[in-house]
């Protein structure tokens, strides 16, 4: 499928000089909704163990996935077809499989809703996962200091609403398949739509499909390309609610390419009692808020609900 290409900017979030970092952040945000960061603080090393077990869990017969099903936590494991981002496509579903991992917390382990496939079989699997939401939530933090920033805003407002105390981050491992069956021509990987949260961090193997549209009623795609070393970060529905869709939550698909593709999602949501609502610098007389505050608890799980009917 031929798309345009895209030049989006590439952060560094290394850099001392944080008020043009910021004002990057902000052109892309009100631009496009999507930007790289380079120097993230995640490992090359972790990404490539992260991929691994991935890969390895993916490579395990359907009917031992099944065994870690999502669960009511919304945990475990996805198949083919069981999710359909777009709610208006014809197929079934997408083709992508997945595998929900939530925060991995010290304390309290009993009442963990992850699932977790075998220990005897994957030994170092959980303890990838555990690093990798901590590092993700790390980046994010300078990430969301840096959104803070770009909207006027002290470094430390979204901590300091409680919006990042025990927030509901999730790691979503994703696998696509190389060749698709004929019945699935013009079936997506992943179908259009926006994420529900604050931000995504996007790790991907390098193989492409990532596409975006700015304008959510016009079929404009373009490529996003991968870039050795840097994250795609997108902005999420909660925080174009925040800005009053100053910043962009934007639509984006994975479209197959005949290649087999590996890929891991960090969400990041707002701790779930925080109510999300439009940021007084957003709006005025003449612009007035376009959504009432909502749970950021409630939000996202009305939105998941509607996506797993
Ligand atoms: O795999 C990708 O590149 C994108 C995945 C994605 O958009 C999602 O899971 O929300
Ligand atoms: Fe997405």
């Amino acid at each position: 499928m031929a798309a345009g290409s895209l030049d989006l900017p590439v952060v560094d979030l290394a850099s001392p000089d944080l008020q043009s970092a910021a004002e990057a952040v902000r052109k892309a945000c009100v631009d496009s909704g999507f930007f790289y960061v380079t120097n993230h603080g995640i490992q090359d090393e972790l990404l490539a163990a992260v991929f691994a077990e991935s890969k390895k869990f993916f490579e395990l017969p359907l009917e031992e996935k099944m065994l870690l099903h999502r669960n009511s936590a919304h945990r475990g494991y996805t198949a083919p077809y069981d999710e359909k981002l777009d709610a208006s496509s014809k197929f079934q579903g997408d083709l992508k499989e997945s595998f929900y991992i939530g925060t991995v917390r010290d304390v309290d382990m009993q009442n963990d809703p992850n699932q977790w496939p075998p220990e005897e079989r994957f030994p170092s699997w959980k303890d990838t996962m555990k690093l990798f939401h901590a590092t993700a939530l790390a980046a994010s933090k300078r990430i969301i200091s840096l959104i803070a920033l770009s909207l006027d805003l002290d470094a430390e407002f979204f901590s300091n609403i409680g919006a990042l105390d025990c927030p509901s981050a999730a790691l979503r491992l994703l696998h696509y398949p190389g060749e698709v069956n004929e019945s699935d021509n013009g079936n997506y990987g992943a179908s259009a739509h926006s994420d529900y949260g604050m931000i995504t961090l996007l790790a991907t193997d390098g193989t492409p499909g990532l596409q975006i549209c700015r304008e959510k009623d016009k079929e404009d795609w373009k490529d996003v390309h991968h870039i050795e070393g840097a994250l795609i970060v997108n902005i999420g529905d909660l925080l174009e609610r925040w800005t009053n869709c100053i910043f962009r939550s934007t639509l984006h698909r994975v479209v197959s390419v005949g290649k087999e593709r590996y890929s891991a999602a960090y969400f990041l949501d707002p701790n779930p009692d925080l109510v999300v609502q439009c940021l007084e610098s957003c709006c005025c007389e003449a612009y007035p808020p376009r959504f009432p505050p909502i749970k950021a608890g409630d939000y996202l799980k009305e939105r998941l609900s509607a996506t797993y009917k």
